[in-house]
């Protein structure tokens, strides 16, 4: 029981996180169980991972120690509903389900002495690179707040904070990567109006993203410092940088991950 994990839910995020779990060691595919309703969605996780897969999540709470909830945010009363007579205080639950504060599944379980772990991860744990936040309830003790940072630090990074924080990661690095896949989709097709062929563009336009996002890391330098590097008087990408400038690109970047931000909120209304 240590060590067993159960997925209510195998879409997207639930995958990502399983074939994070076993990628990287942490859990047997054998301690690994999913929940999931849809039957072919479930005989593909299921066979992909060797995992086991229930219709409904009862066996699940009996056989895992640790429970992660990754349905969608407007279901989960439905999920909590029918978990209630299985869970139990012993029990850790980690949920990523956006918006829904900690205070919803105490309500909805009917009870405030269950450990319940929210996170934000993102898609990127698909190849063990998420960057996720995380904040515990008061009943989550050290070796429970660890057990959830080895499973987040395994497929990726991973932050503590405070929960009133989590709207701001969700809007941020939540939703993040489909603002990066939007720019890298932009620049792709940008190389191919400038005549590239497109999978010179496209191997141009990735490597040019991903050795930036290194750069950044590596040399631990300012964005704007690192930008003036590149930018030479009177050259190319001054002239880009105008235009991006007069079009507000940033402002842009920064009323888009705002209303991300005030979307996280929204879903977190209980009314
Ligand atoms: N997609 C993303 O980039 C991120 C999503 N999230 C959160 O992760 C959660 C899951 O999102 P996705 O995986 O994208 O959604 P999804 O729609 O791909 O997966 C949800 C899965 O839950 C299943 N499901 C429906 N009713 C169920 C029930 N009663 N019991 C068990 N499973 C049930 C569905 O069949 C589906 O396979 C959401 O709460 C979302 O807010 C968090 C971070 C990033
Ligand atoms: O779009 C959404 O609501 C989810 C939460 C963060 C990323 N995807």
């Amino acid at each position: 029981m240590k060590h067993t994990i159960g997925f209510i839910g195998g879409g997207q995020m639930g995958e990502a996180l399983i074939r994070g779990l076993i990628d990287s060691g942490l859990y047997q595919a054998n301690a690994i169980s999913v929940a999931e309703p849809n039957q072919e969605r479930r005989t593909y996780i299921s066979d992909t991972y060797g995992i086991q897969g229930f219709a409904n999540s009862e066996q699940l709470w009996k056989n895992s120690a640790t429970i992660l909830l990754a349905v969608k945010p407007q279901i989960m009363a439905k999920v909590l509903a029918a978990s209630k007579d299985f869970v139990s205080p012993d029990h850790l639950i980690i949920t990523i389900a956006a918006g829904l504060p900690i205070s919803f599944y105490e309500q909805a379980l009917g009870r405030d002495d269950c450990k319940i772990i929210r996170v934000m991860p993102n898609t990127p744990a698909l190849i063990l690179e998420a960057a996720s936040g995380f904040s515990g309830n008061k009943n989550t003790g050290p070796d429970d707040l660890l057990r959830c940072e080895e499973i987040l630090n395994k497929i990726g990074k991973s932050v503590p904070l405070d929960e009133s924080l989590l709207d701001a990661v969700t809007g941020l690095s939540g939703s993040g990567p489909a603002y990066v896949f939007t720019f890298a989709d932009a620049m792709i097709d940008a190389g191919i109006k400038a005549g590239l062929p497109r999978p010179t563009a496209e191997t141009l336009a990735l490597q040019t993203i991903l050795g930036s996002v290194k750069l950044l890391i590596e040399s631990k330098k300012h964005p704007a410092e690192l930008r003036a590097m590149v930018t030479s008087p009177g050259g190319t990408t001054i002239a880009a940088q105008h235009i991006l400038e007069r079009s507000g690109f940033k402002g842009i970047v920064m009323d888009a991950i705002e209303a991300a931000v005030n979307r996280s909120k929204e879903l977190g209304k209980t009314d």
